[in-house]
C-alpha cells in the first residue's frame, strides 16, 4: 500500500476508490478529469491543500504563458488578443496576459464581464500598471492581432453560449488568426466536446492547454494539446486516478496526448 493513503487529502473524500499509484510517464497519454471532480479537485488544494485561489490562478496563468510562448513565440508576433471570461478562467487569462508582457508580447484584453470580486480588481489594477490596454470590441481588436487567448469558459460551463459572449465564440471559431483555449475551448460541453449547432459548433482552436489534467472534451480535440498546472500533489493525483504529467526541468508545461 502506498504511504500517500494515508495523507490528509486522501482521507478528505469518502467516496475516493482504490487504484494503484498512478506513474510519471513518459508517453504522456493522460487520464482526463470530469467538471465534478476538477471542481472537487480544487476545493481539495484550498482545503486540506492549502492553497489560496490566488496562487492556483498565478500557476495556471503561468502555464498558459508558456504554452502561448511554445506555439508562438514573440518572432511570430507581439499583438495577443486575451479574451477574459467572468471566471477563474478568465483569471488565468489575466494573469497570463501580465506574465507576456513580461516576456515583450504586446497583449491587449478583452474582458467585458467584470466582476467587483477583489482578486479580479487587484489582477485589472495590475495590467493597467503595465499600461496593457482593455478593449471593448473584440472583433476590431482581432483584425490586428497574431494570436488570441481564450480564456473566456472553462470547467464550469455549462448550456448554451449567452450574451456578450456568442459574437466572441462565433469570431473565433471563423477566423484565421491562431487561438490558444485555456481548459476548454470556450462554448465546448466538458463531457461532449463541441455543441452540436450555434456559436462554437465549429470551433477547433489551435491549440488546447488543460489545467492540471484533460477534461474529457479533449477526446473531440485535434490540435496541439498541452497540459500545465505544476501544482497537483501526488496525493491528490492519486486520489483522482489523474497522471502526474512528466514535466521537464522547470517547464510548467508539457505537450501532451490523452488516452481515448
Ligand atoms: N486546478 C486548476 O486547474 C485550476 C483551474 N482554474 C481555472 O478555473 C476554471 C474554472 O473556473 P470557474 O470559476 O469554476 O468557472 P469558469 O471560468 O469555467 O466559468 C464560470 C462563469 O461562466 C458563466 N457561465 C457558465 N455557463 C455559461 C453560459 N452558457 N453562457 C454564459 N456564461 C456562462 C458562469 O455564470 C460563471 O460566471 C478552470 O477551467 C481553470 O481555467 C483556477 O484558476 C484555479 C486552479
Ligand atoms: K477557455
Amino acid at each position: 500500500m502506498s504511504s500517500c493513503k494515508h495523507h490528509p487529502l486522501l482521507q478528505a473524500s469518502s467516496n475516493q476508490t482504490s487504484h494503484t499509484r498512478p506513474g510519471i510517464n513518459s508517453i504522456m497519454a493522460l487520464r482526463t478529469l470530469n467538471a465534478k471532480n476538477a471542481a472537487a479537485l480544487d476545493k481539495d488544494l484550498m482545503s486540506v491543500g492549502a492553497y489560496s485561489l490566488d496562487q492556483l490562478m498565478e500557476l495556471a496563468g503561468l502555464s498558459v504563458s508558456q504554452a502561448v510562448y511554445r506555439v508562438h513565440p514573440p518572432s511570430k508576433g507581439r499583438k495577443i488578443l486575451v479574451a477574459c471570461g467572468p471566471g477563474n478562467n478568465g483569471g488565468d487569462g489575466l494573469v497570463a496576459a501580465r506574465h507576456l508582457f513580461h516576456y515583450g508580447y504586446q497583449p491587449t484584453v478583452y474582458f467585458p464581464k467584470k466582476t467587483g470580486n477583489e482578486l479580479y480588481e487587484r489582477l485589472t489594477t495590475q495590467l493597467k500598471h503595465l499600461d496593457i490596454p482593455f478593449t471593448e470590441d473584440f472583433q476590431d481588436t482581432l483584425q490586428t492581432s497574431h494570436h488570441v487567448v481564450d480564456a473566456i469558459f472553462g470547467f464550469s460551463f455549462s448550456g448554451e453560449v449567452r450574451d456578450p459572449f456568442k459574437e466572441v465564440i462565433s469570431a473565433m471559431e471563423n477566423t484565421t488568426v491562431p487561438v490558444l483555449s485555456v481548459d476548454a475551448p470556450s462554448s465546448w460541453s466538458i463531457e461532449d466536446g463541441p455543441p452540436a449547432s450555434g456559436p462554437g459548433a465549429k470551433f477547433m482552436p489551435a491549440t488546447l492547454i488543460s489545467l492540471t489534467a484533460p477534461k474529457p472534451l479533449v477526446k473531440h480535440f485535434t490540435g496541439t494539446h498541452f497540459v500545465g498546472g505544476r501544482f497537483l500533489p501526488p496525493s491528490v493525483a492519486e486520489k483522482y486516478n489523474l497522471d502526474l504529467p512528466d514535466y521537464k526541468g522547470i517547464d510548467q508545461v508539457v505537450e501532451a496526448s490523452v488516452s481515448k
